[in-house]
């Protein structure tokens, strides 16, 4: 049995804490909000984001940060991109160099451009970040339903550990070395569910979203090598894969959004409507940053960029996408 506090309780930190929690660890969940720790306590149900779930008993929930860290064997960062290092400075007084910190939030730090495998290693520079990502919708891994996803670190015995912590006959973990290929996929695949959703949302086809999808994994595979990562990474769990499960359920956050602005409302409006985060939306721009410092062409992820930001017609946007130079497929 390990020590493992989950930071962050919404719906990703909440079905994490219980599938911790069902492979008989020692499981402490964290939030910032007094509110929702009152909710969870008393309710032991995180009724906005995982109607119907129950939280065991067992897990502790508080809002006090020392609890949730000391003693802990790993600490699970499951919080949005945007408050990752917010949180990773709360924690970097009271981490120990030994405990192992996981990375499940998908997406960029917009100012610096970094991975939040990296912010996070900038907060905590003594400890070992691994990055856990794949097809993993919140509401199915809730439901324990079949679910696969990939462990990251440079050093594959610690990807090995989080591996045993998470695996179970609902949840297998696979290992892999790739930290920024993983990262790198799990971000940008947000930004293409958005161009999925707003085709679903015109009421484009199976034809469009399969279009999006594939050039969509070209794109980030391109950006993702520049980076550093290797190709066959963007052929697995962390890359198509999540790719897929994101551009086709109806559970994805980023998706849903998308449908609504291509069905006519505004992105705030979107946001409003979803109520969790929509992680493609801060992602959008600083993928883009990123295509120009490493001289890579993004055009889906740009097109994006022109509708959420500039009011671009979605109908125009796939218009001139369809209408680009014409190209050999591959280069
Ligand atoms: N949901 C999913 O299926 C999956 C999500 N992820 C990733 O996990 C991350 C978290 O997503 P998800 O759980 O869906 O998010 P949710 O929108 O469900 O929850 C976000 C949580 O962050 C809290 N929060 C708000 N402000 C702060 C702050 N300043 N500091 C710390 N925490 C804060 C929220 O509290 P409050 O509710 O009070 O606002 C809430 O508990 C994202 O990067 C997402 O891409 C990855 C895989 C699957
Ligand atoms: O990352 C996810 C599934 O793997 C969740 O995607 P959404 O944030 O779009 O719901």
């Amino acid at each position: 049995m390990k020590k493992v506090s989950v930071i962050g309780a919404g719906s990703w930190g909440t079905a994490l804490a219980i599938l911790l929690c069902d492979n008989g660890h020692d499981v402490t969940i964290w939030s910032i909000d007094q509110k929702e720790i009152d909710m969870l306590k008393h309710t032991r149900e995180n009724k906005p984001k995982l109607p119907g779930i129950k939280i065991h008993e067992a897990i502790k929930i508080t809002p006090d940060m020392e609890e949730a860290v000391q003693g802990k064997d790993f600490i699970i960062m499951a919080v949005p991109s945007k408050f990752v290092r917010s949180t990773a400075k709360r924690m970097k007084a009271l981490v120990m160099k030994e405990q192992i910190i996981v990375n499940v939030a998908k997406g960029l730090e917009d100012e610096t451009l970094l991975t939040l495998v990296e912010v996070i290693e900038d907060e905590m520079p003594h400890n070992d970040v691994v990055v856990l990502s794949g097809p993993s919708h919140a509401e199915e891994v809730a439901k324990k339903l079949p679910t696969t996803c990939v462990a990251g670190s440079k050093d594959l015995d610690i990807a090995q550990q989080v591996q045993d912590l998470f695996m179970n006959t609902y949840f297998r973990v696979y290992t892999s070395s790739d930290v920024v290929g993983i990262e790198m996929g799990g971000a940008l695949k947000n930004v293409i569910a958005l161009a999925a959703g707003i085709s679903d949302g015109i009421g484009f086809g199976d034809n469009t979203k399969a279009a999006l999808m594939t050039r969509g994994i070209t794109e980030i595979s391109r950006l993702g090598v520049a980076m550093g990562a290797k190709e066959h990474t963007f052929n697995g769990l962390s890359g198509i894969g999540d790719l897929i499960v994101t551009c086709t359920s109806m559970h994805s956050r980023n998706r849903r959004a998308g449908i609504l602005i291509g069905q006519g409302h505004t992105l705030n409006e979107a946001l409003e409507e979803v109520q969790m985060v929509v992680e493609g939306v801060f992602t959008a721009k600083a993928a883009l940053d990123l295509a120009h410092k490493h001289h890579v062409e993004m055009p889906i992820i740009r097109k994006v960029n022109d509708v959420l930001f500039e009011g671009k017609n979605t109908k125009k946007a796939v218009e001139e996408l369809m209408i680009r130079d014409k190209k050999i497929e591959y280069v």
